[in-house]
């Protein structure tokens, strides 16, 4: 089979995973490298903040998937509503100077009898995982096919997702993958909250009470250096403002996700129903007498 053309500067897409393959294992052929940003579309600022930094990479092509995982949503969930405005992603891949698009189909990457998953070990089965079971075998399966599909040398992906940025770290040092996984602060909108695909579900009334998780977080994560249980406190007491947002949970755990230093660093993760909208969020924490030191003085609250 020939290589599907492919030159530089302008937007390819591709939908079989063999052709995008062959194009990336022509572009490592030629010395160059290529950077990864997985996502299910609808992009907004914050994917595009993942392109940005992608692009910073010297000799490298970005590529950008475009597939909305059908393995990893639950039975209920929102699989079918899910935005998917692809001739607006197209355009955006354009302007942001994407130059491999990835737009496989479900039967392309699950055909008939495929069987075998990617197993997230026990964390897979906490906060979100505890809510949405089998969700991160389904993330982690479809991102281990990426990655053996593209061959990434770099991916990138948001700390929005933080669980899921941090179980994909862990699958690709436990199952050896060749890849380097780059996480990407969150992007907000101007009064806190976090960009999200599933904001557009939100009614303008919901959109306010969202801001809800952005604002309990940030107040918990300032008085960090009060400890654990003032930041939670602190949440709470933040969030009992807007009584029509469901807390799923709100946990401080440590930035691997196990449990929380007494002083040191910590992330403070939250998930909400607003409406029938699920909303994630979380913020860094430096907890105790750390939150003192001049590393971490000037970013309390961050
Ligand atoms: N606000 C954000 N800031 C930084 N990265 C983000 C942000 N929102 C999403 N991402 C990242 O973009 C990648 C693709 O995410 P996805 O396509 O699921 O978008 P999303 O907005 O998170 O959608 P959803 O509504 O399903 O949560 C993921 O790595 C995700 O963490
Ligand atoms: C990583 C991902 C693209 C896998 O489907 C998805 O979970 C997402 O968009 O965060
Ligand atoms: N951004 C995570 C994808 C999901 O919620 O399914």
């Amino acid at each position: 089979m020939t290589t599907p053309k492919f030159a530089r500067g302008t937007l390819h897409t591709f939908q079989p995973p063999e052709q995008v393959s062959q194009v990336t294992r022509a572009l490592h052929g030629v010395g160059r490298k290529v950077a990864l940003v997985p996502t299910m579309g609808a992009l907004h600022a914050g994917h595009r903040e993942l392109i940005r930094r992608a692009r910073r990479l010297p000799n490298t092509v970005v590529a950008t998937s475009i597939f909305v995982n059908p393995l990893q949503f639950g039975e209920g969930e929102d699989f079918e509503a899910y935005p998917r405005p692809l001739d607006k992603d197209l355009e955006v891949l354009k302007e942001d100077g994407v130059e491999l698009g990835f737009l496989p189909k479900a039967s392309d990457l699950y055909p008939e009898g495929a069987a075998v998953t990617v197993r997230p070990g026990p964390l897979g089965d906490e906060l979100e995982g505890a809510v949405r079971p089998g969700h991160f075998a389904g993330v982690l399966t479809v991102v281990a096919k990426l990655f053996n599909i593209v061959r990434p040398d770099y991916a990138f992906f948001g700390e929005k997702d933080y669980q899921q940025l941090v179980l994909i770290k862990k699958m690709v040092r436990d199952l050896n993958f060749d890849t380097r996984v780059i996480g990407v602060p969150t992007v907000r909108e101007r009064d806190g909250l976090a960009l999200s695909s599933r904001n557009v579900y939100l009614t303008p009334e919901q959109r306010e009470d969202a801001i809800v998780l952005s604002a309990a977080l940030t107040a918990g994560a300032f008085v960090g250096r009060d400890g654990a249980d003032a930041v939670l406190a602190t949440a709470r007491q933040t969030l009992a403002a807007r009584p029509a947002v469901e807390i799923d949970y709100l946990e401080l755990r440590g930035t691997d996700l196990g449990p929380a230093p007494v002083d040191g660093e910590a992330r403070l993760l939250i998930a909400a129903r607003v409406g029938s909208t699920r909303l994630i969020d979380n913020v860094g924490v430096v907890l105790g007498a750390a939150a003192d030191h001049p590393e971490h003085a000037l970013d309390a609250g961050e």
